[in-house]
């Protein structure tokens, strides 16, 4: 039974870009280190960022990229993959994963981040709690395609 005082369910979305480059079935992924003066500051993540108000997930990562890497992606050409949730200390959000594997534009690294092609399992540590469950999806889902 739900009671009026309960509290919402009140997630940050997040708009997060699974940016792949190479073979099929061996791509390769873009990890990015978190900016000095965010929690986690350090730690490897998918480029990505918060959704604001009335936006959509995939005018929402077009953003990020460009405010991230300089580049620019076709919202036509996102494919919006699965959503997970995670529960930080400092937020509870809700990350909507997105495939991207075309885009223009070199990449700039605006924010002083670095940045690295990974396969699977990455090598780059530490890398977001929040993250874990969509590496263990892409690794599903490859050995499912090798089947
Ligand atoms: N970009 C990104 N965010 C992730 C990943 N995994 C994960 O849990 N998150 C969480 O999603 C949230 C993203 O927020 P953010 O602080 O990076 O977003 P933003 O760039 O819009 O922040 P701002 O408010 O400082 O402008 C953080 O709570 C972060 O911990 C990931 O792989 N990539």
């Amino acid at each position: 039974m739900s009671h009026s005082t309960s509290t919402p369910d009140k997630r940050v979305e997040v708009a997060v870009g699974i940016l792949l480059q190479g073979t099929p079935g061996q791509e390769q992924f873009l990890l990015g280190t978190r900016p000095a003066g965010k929690p986690y500051a350090g730690y490897w993540e998918f480029p990505g960022g918060k959704i604001e108000a009335g936006e959509s997930v995939e005018a929402a990562l077009c953003r990020e990229f460009d405010e991230e890497l300089g580049i620019c992606i076709d919202p036509a050409a996102v494919e919006i993959w699965r959503t997970t949730e995670h529960d930080y200390e400092h937020a509870r959000v809700r990350l909507h994963w997105c495939k991207v594997r075309a885009w223009q534009g070199d990449f700039q690294m605006r924010e002083g981040q670095q940045v690295a092609w990974q396969g699977l399992p990455p090598t780059v540590s530490p890398i977001l709690p929040g993250a874990y469950p969509v590496l263990d999806a892409l690794a599903a889902e490859r050995a499912h395609a090798m089947e």
